[in-house]
């Protein structure tokens, strides 16, 4: 396998960054002693070196100079200059992975030393229990072998797809910001349930649950979601009530829009 032997490394280990090692290192893809983090922020370096046992620094160039591969999840307004900070430490030996959301292939080839292997990924924050939805695409100096090697990284934390660069957009409003589209959708599930007086712990257990299983039949049956909602709503039943409900109040509507909303904002970020 095309992944045996290289180490990798992590620039930013925010939210997103930190979610990815855990969730990397949990799926045993990479030991933690084969895996390079660096951050400003102390604290977050101290947290993974404690839940994960990774190499922490907060010198970026430690994680270049030790790693084959080298994941940016650093801010999109601050890619540019943590580039500049390291962009003489890779040469073609190494693959550069941006998680940037909007931050364009051909941006971020410039920012670097003309022939650096880019790839650019959507991941989103499941990866933390290898739940992650992610979109990969190809920098115009990355090999077949480099997106092989990216869709096992992402692949090892959830399900990851390759798709042309003109619809990362559409990927980050719709599978990269969704888990944040879904989490207020149970906590409000559970409050309708709490009002109709269920304890607030089963509340949130039976509302996530639903979740999540609504979920894997839509992904296992391969069944239209349509047809998945006709098989719970019975003729004058309780279900019918429900989604009347949530057409007055244009639910359909507002996921859309939510996710236009979302890839717009992605590429505003890219301008
Ligand atoms: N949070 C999410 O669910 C997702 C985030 N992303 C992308 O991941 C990237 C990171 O996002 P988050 O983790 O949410 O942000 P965050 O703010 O939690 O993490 C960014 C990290 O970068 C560090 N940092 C700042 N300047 C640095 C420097 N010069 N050198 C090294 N580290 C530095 C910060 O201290 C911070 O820990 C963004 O580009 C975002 O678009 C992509 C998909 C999902
Ligand atoms: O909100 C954001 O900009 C990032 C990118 C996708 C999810 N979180």
């Amino acid at each position: 396998m095309s992944l045996e032997g290289k180490k990798l490394g992590f620039i930013g280990t925010g939210k997103m960054g930190s979610a990815l090692i855990k969730g990397i290192c949990n799926a045993g893809l990479f030991s933690p002693s084969g895996v390079y983090a660096s951050d400003l922020y102390e604290p977050s370096l101290d947290e993974l070196k404690q839940s994960a046992g990774v190499n922490v620094s907060t010198d970026n160039a430690a994680t270049v100079i030790n790693s084959d591969i080298i994941v940016l999840a650093v801010k999109p307004q601050i890619l540019k200059k943590v580039i500049a900070g390291i962009k003489e430490d890779i040469g073609s030996d190494k693959l550069v992975i941006s998680i940037a959301a909007g931050v364009k292939l051909a941006d971020i080839e410039r920012e670097f030393n003309e022939g650096t292997r880019v790839i650019r990924v959507m991941p989103n924050i499941a990866a933390t229990v290898a739940e992650a939805a992610s979109a990969i695409t190809q920098g115009s100096n990355a090999s077949k072998e480099d997106a092989e090697d990216a869709l096992a990284i992402f692949g090892s934390v959830g399900s990851a797809i390759q798709v042309p660069e003109n619809l990362m957009d559409a990927v980050t409003g719709l599978s990269g910001s969704g888990p944040a589209y879904i989490f207020p959708v149970i906590e409000a599930m559970a409050d309708g349930a709490v009002y109709e007086g269920l304890d607030r712990k089963s509340a949130l257990v039976l509302a996530a649950q639903t979740v999540l299983g609504a979920a894997k039949m839509a992904l296992e049956t391969e069944t239209h979601p349509g047809e998945l909602k006709d098989m719970v709503t019975s003729p004058a039943g309780t279900t019918i009530r429900g989604i009347k409900v949530l057409e007055e109040y244009g639910i359909r509507s507002a996921f859309m829009q939510a996710v236009i909303e979302s890839s717009n904002r992605s590429k505003e970020l890219g301008k």
